[in-house]
């Protein structure tokens, strides 16, 4: 079964219709990749699937329940609970260690103190920077950066994860280091995967490849 579809999925702005009739599954644990020239209309349609926007055509289920119809406190509740997001400038709280990071979005899910810490520890030892949880996000190179952000959108066992360029501000090195997790995490968590890329690198990490151009799928 489909962990998210999208059956007809149109976005205008304006009058300008930038995504058409989409339709699009995706299996639990898949991992897919979305490439297109720029301005094609990836990210937006990255944005309807995380709940961040709703279509102005068609209908977008999560687990089977329409994100297009959710109330505000339900999307919120569902984008914290099922959805993870990784973004391509990390967006880590300044203010907030490497640790409390990642601990954040269990605090807002109201989880056990004892059920945090050990999640967190689990997962920051997965990404390999267990020597640097104490570290505020300005101490941290890109690279580890993302890779805490990587373990935060991982944190509350999300259904799917989105990730918006996640190699796009990195160097090659780190660039496959943040790959090669995304692949391994998701494939032991089983959290599906949807991963905006202008890179034929990153798309090798996934199952399948969808090519999009002027807000259709080729
Ligand atoms: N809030 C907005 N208001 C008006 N137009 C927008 C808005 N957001 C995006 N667009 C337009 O929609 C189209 C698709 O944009 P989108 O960011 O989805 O493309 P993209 O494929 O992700 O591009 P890139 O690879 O450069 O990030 C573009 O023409 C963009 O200018």
């Amino acid at each position: 079964m489909a962990v998210l579809q999208a059956t007809g999925v149109g976005k205008r702005f304006g009058p300008r219709w930038v995504l058409r009739s989409l339709d699009f599954d995706l299996g639990a644990g898949e991992r897919v990749a979305l490439l297109g020239p720029s301005g094609c209309g990836k990210t937006t349609f990255l944005n309807l699937l995380g709940g961040l926007d709703r279509p102005d055509a068609g209908a977008i289920l999560l687990d089977g329940e329409s994100l297009h119809l959710a109330t505000p406190a339900r999307l919120a509740d569902l984008r914290r609970s099922r959805l993870g997001t990784v973004f391509q400038f990390f967006h880590l709280i300044p203010t907030l260690t490497a640790e409390e990071n990642l601990e954040l979005p269990l605090r807002m899910l109201k989880w056990p103190e004892a059920r945090i810490r050990a999640r967190c520890a689990e997962l920051i030892r997965a990404v390999g920077l267990a020597s640097r949880a104490q570290a505020w996000p300005a101490e941290l190179s890109g690279g580890e950066m993302q890779r805490v952000a990587v373990a935060r959108a991982l944190a509350a066992r999300p259904a799917v994860l989105l990730a918006d360029e996640p190699t796009g501000n990195l160097d090659r090195a780190s660039g496959e280091a943040v790959l090669s997790l995304l692949a391994e995490l998701t494939e032991r968590e089983g959290s599906a995967l949807v991963m905006v890329t202008h890179s034929e690198a990153a798309a090798g990490i996934c199952h399948r490849v969808l090519r999009m151009e002027d807000g259709r799928f080729l």
